[in-house]
């Protein structure tokens, strides 16, 4: 099948990334969100990517025709008029999936593929609700897609090869590393790595055995790597971190005392990350990009705490 035209739900964090990527890389491309206040932060949040592609890939004009390009709208079912390729990135709440795809399941015409891209669920989990079961799968993009560009394929064990095949094509073509992942699982490749390492880092946090900084800038020094666990969460955004925390609990107690911090600490009190200017760090200059992050001693607070 030939994509051409591209509805993305949800003009959150990834959403709005999905839908700026697609666009900027030729196709048409309708981002929905549930209603005027969220069309209104989804638009904000497109403004803002239009520097971010300008500087990332050299081309000023091109990232401003973009932002104009994106039709972004509170109807659903206009969104999905003529729809290829549908890509959902509403909360990860499993309700809140269910619901969605029984009212797409009818609103969209029959050759639009269904794309979820949750972070941990499996689209078996809601493939009866899309009255579409071969045409379902996922595709899982990671945060700040213009440059962590992985583009994860995931059917389920009903979804038609053909549409594995246009879903990975579509990948490449909007500047992903097409990754087929050939059996369901939940977090597929990135996640099944990631989310253990963050939430030990939460836990670590949240039952007092260290500090954010010295979580991070131990795991830095340690492995060389660039950012912290708490550092990838603030970009990640705390409320999709609460939702997954809250959800890994009945199967991890440990997990509980994650949630309640994440709740009353931050997602309470409005401070989801980098999209809102504070999280576990305070942003446009968290500390860990100072200069001797990673080597500087540790201050007085930290002592006995690490
Ligand atoms: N953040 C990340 O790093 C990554 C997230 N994901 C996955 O992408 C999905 C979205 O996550 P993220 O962008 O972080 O979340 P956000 O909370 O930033 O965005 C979700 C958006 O969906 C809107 N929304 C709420 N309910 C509905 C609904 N019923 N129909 C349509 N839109 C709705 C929200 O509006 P409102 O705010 O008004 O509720 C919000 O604009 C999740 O499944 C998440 O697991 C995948 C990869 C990375
Ligand atoms: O999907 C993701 C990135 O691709 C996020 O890593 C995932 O949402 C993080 O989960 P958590 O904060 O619970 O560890």
């Amino acid at each position: 099948m030939d994509i051409k035209n591209v509805t993305v739900a949800g003009a959150g964090v990834l959403g709005s990334q999905i839908a700026f990527q697609a666009a900027f890389f030729g196709f048409k491309v309708t981002l929905y969100d549930i209603n005027d206040e969220a069309v209104k932060a989804g638009r904000e949040k497109l403004q803002k990517l239009v520097p971010i592609y300008a500087d990332y890939f050299n081309n000023e004009k091109l990232a401003q025709e973009t932002l104009n390009k994106i039709k972004i709208t509170s109807d659903l079912e206009a969104s999905l008029k003529d729809s290829d390729l549908m890509i959902e990135a509403i909360p990860e709440l499993f309700n809140i999936k269910v619901d969605f795809y029984k009212s797409v399941a009818n609103l969209a015409p029959e050759k639009t593929i269904f794309a979820t891209n949750s972070s941990t669920m499996m689209p078996s989990q809601f493939r009866e609700d899309t009255g579409r079961e071969e045409k379902f799968l996922a595709l899982h993009f990671a945060n700040e897609v213009w440059k962590n560009n992985t583009g994860e394929v995931m059917g389920h064990d009903r979804t038609h090869e053909q549409y594995v095949q246009d879903v990975l094509t579509f990948a490449a073509e909007i500047g992903m590393i097409p990754i087929h992942v050939k059996k369901e699982q939940p977090g597929y490749v990135l996640n099944s790595l990631l989310v253990p390492l963050l939430q030990a880092a939460e836990q670590l946090y949240a039952h007092g055995i260290a500090d954010i900084e010295t979580i991070d800038r131990t795991w830095m020094a340690a492995t060389g790597a660039p950012l912290g666990p708490f550092a990838i969460l603030d970009v990640v955004g705390l409320n999709t971190a609460y939702n997954i925390a809250t959800a890994s609990a009945s199967a991890n107690p440990a997990m509980h005392a994650v949630a309640e911090m994440l709740k009353k600490e931050y997602v309470d009190k409005g401070n989801l990350g980098t999209s809102t200017g504070e999280g576990f760090y305070k942003y446009p200059n968290p500390s860990y990009r100072e200069e001797n992050f990673v080597k500087k001693t540790m201050k007085k607070r930290d002592k006995g705490d690490a």
